[in-house]
């Protein structure tokens, strides 16, 4: 096991972890998204059950962000259903999905410049603090039980991703990888029941990738994960479902080995490739064409 995933209860923090198996669902069901007039999804339908890791896979512009962000609450849908706990969220906007046990993170890394490492996790724990989080993060006396128990929990996300080293440094100092366990420690110190994750090993070498993996199964122990990733290894190695869209329908779902002898899904992706193919054929042909081939 990697440094990423290390065991529950070894953080070298007193604060307890949600050790309870996660038994929250997040159904989508019939989830129709148009821009405009760009229909980018049409009656797509996924479940993640709990403690399993969901995958979301398609070619480039199938509609994986699209669904992703109407998980997040930022598309609204223009047609389906998103239930979760059992209840349905009518009008899911991003600033509820903490109180709801939902956290996330997004495609980069949106880390806050001016604050410390160790504040930019101290902001996702803020459900955690009672005295409301602005006074906990900047100290305001009354608010300062509070802001030591979120120090806490932010200084154990950080150790569990391997990152406590570098607590006092500005997010702009630290490579991208570090970053990005940053940014994946700020959605963990919530403690969600649902990790909603996008495209998370992107500028990830192999061996970061592997210690990913290992984490995300490792919390799929105490919540549940929908994972949006282009690394088809990745996904195949630590998903329990997927689903598969292309141009903005559902091609397929079942379990990885299901889905990777699909007929339908080695179709979306050759065409995918034969498209790519094709695009540098004609490119070469017309750079023949002027001479500068
Ligand atoms: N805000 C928007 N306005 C108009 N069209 C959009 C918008 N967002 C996405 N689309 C279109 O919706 C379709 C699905 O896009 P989406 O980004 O969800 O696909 P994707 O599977 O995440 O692609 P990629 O793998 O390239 O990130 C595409 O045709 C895209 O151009």
């Amino acid at each position: 096991m990697g440094p990423l995933a290390q065991p529950p209860g070894t953080t070298g923090s007193s604060t307890p972890r949600q050790d309870r198996p996660p038994t929250s669902r997040l159904e989508m069901t019939g989830i129709s998204v148009a821009f405009g007039g760009v229909r980018a999804l049409t009656d797509v339908s996924l479940t993640v059950e709990p403690g399993q890791v969901h995958g979301l896979i398609g070619p480039n512009g199938a509609g994986k962000t699209t669904m992703f962000n109407v998980a997040c609450g930022l598309v609204r849908p223009t047609e389906g259903r998103i239930t979760w706990r059992g209840q349905e969220l009518r009008r899911l906007r991003p600033a509820q999905l903490s109180g709801l046990g939902i956290a996330r993170t997004l495609q980069g890394v949106g880390l806050f410049p001016g604050l410390t490492v160790l504040e930019n996790v101290m902001v996702g724990a803020h459900r955690h603090a009672r005295a409301g989080f602005f006074s906990a993060l900047f100290a305001i006396p009354t608010a300062d039980r509070d802001e030591a128990r979120l120090r806490e929990r932010a200084l154990a996300a950080l150790t569990e991703l391997d990152a406590e080293e570098f607590a006092g440094r500005y997010p702009g100092s630290l490579p991208y990888p570090v970053q990005k366990r940053v940014a994946l420690a700020r959605a963990l110190v919530a403690e969600p029941e649902l990790l909603l994750l996008d495209e998370p090993a992107s500028g990830l070498s192999e061996d970061e990738m592997h210690e990913l993996g290992e984490l995300i199964r490792h919390l799929s122990g105490r919540m549940s994960v929908l994972l949006v990733e282009h690394h088809m290894d990745l996904v195949m190695r630590v998903c329990d479902q997927i689903t598969v869209l292309d141009s903005g329908e559902q091609i397929a779902a079942g379990t990885p080995e299901q889905v990777q002898n699909d007929p339908a899904v080695t179709e979306a992706y050759l065409g995918d490739a034969v498209d790519a193919e094709a695009d540098a054929a004609e490119l070469a042909a017309s750079d023949g064409g002027t001479g500068r081939g």
